[in-house]
């Protein structure tokens, strides 16, 4: 695992963005994992400049994002979707049929995470997959608890989630209870893993995540079996390490 601290977030952002715009130059074709929260914010205002820079383009790429929340109207500001469409699928010249998110208002939920598995399966393996880390630890939503799933499900959202995404709704009332997530296995068969975590707040779990026993109680602690990861955490979100 290659732990990378920065000083400054706009570094942490720049190399972020570097290492999947060399992805990009190298292999055209790439298949992204992509992410929501506020985590990777900087790194696609970074990918953004790069390609109106003309130093990357995504018209070959594909992208296949962790989550989506259930049951919140179609354009609704705090849908992945639009976060995603808002942040970055909007400002490249990424094929918006070639973007996925699941879909959290399907009727059929059950038969919605069957399709994402295997459109996973067909477009995947994923080249590098684009992570952040909730406070308890979890990837995409997958929650810690005594056992973990491997595919596409529907999951309960903990209260500590809800409350540390109430920040982006008008009340804790309106962030839904449940979401879809790709699954741990799913995560984990990507080639490489970009982990980002930024903030103090985040410095307990990053120390336990990526120093402490190995856990479905703390998911991404999995990512320590994974051969290829790369952590790239500001100074606050390092600061227990060592
Ligand atoms: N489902 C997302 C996660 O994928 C994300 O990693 C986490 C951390 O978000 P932030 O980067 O805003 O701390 O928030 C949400 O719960």
């Amino acid at each position: 695992m290659n732990i990378w601290t920065f000083e400054h977030e706009e570094d942490l952002s720049s190399t972020g963005a570097g290492i999947i715009a060399s992805l990009l130059q190298s292999k055209p074709r790439a298949v992204l994992g992509l992410a929501t929260g506020s985590s990777p914010v900087g790194i696609y205002r970074h990918l953004t400049d790069m390609h109106q820079r003309g130093l990357v383009s995504f018209a070959q790429a594909s992208t296949v994002n962790l989550d989506e929340y259930v049951g919140l109207p179609e354009g609704h500001p705090e849908s992945y979707r639009t976060f995603m469409n808002h942040h970055l699928f909007q400002h490249v010249d990424i094929h918006p049929a070639n973007t996925r998110v699941p879909d959290g208002n399907a009727a059929d939920l059950e038969a919605e995470c069957a399709a994402y598995d295997r459109l996973i399966d067909e477009i995947g393996p994923v080249d590098l997959q684009l992570l952040g880390i909730g406070h308890n630890g979890h990837i995409g939503f997958n929650e810690p608890g005594p056992s973990l799933v491997g595919g596409t499900h529907v999951v309960e959202l903990v209260e500590r989630t809800r409350q540390a995404n109430a920040r982006f709704f008008p009340s804790i009332d309106e962030v839904p209870a449940q979401a879809v997530t790709m699954g741990v296995a799913s995560i984990l068969k990507a080639r490489q893993i970009l982990l980002v975590a930024r903030g103090a707040d985040k410095a307990e779990i990053i120390h336990r995540a990526l120093t402490g026993p190995i856990t479905t109680e703390c998911p991404a602690s999995l990512l320590q079996c994974h051969p290829n990861v790369v952590v790239l955490l500001d100074r606050e979100a390092g600061g227990l390490l060592r």
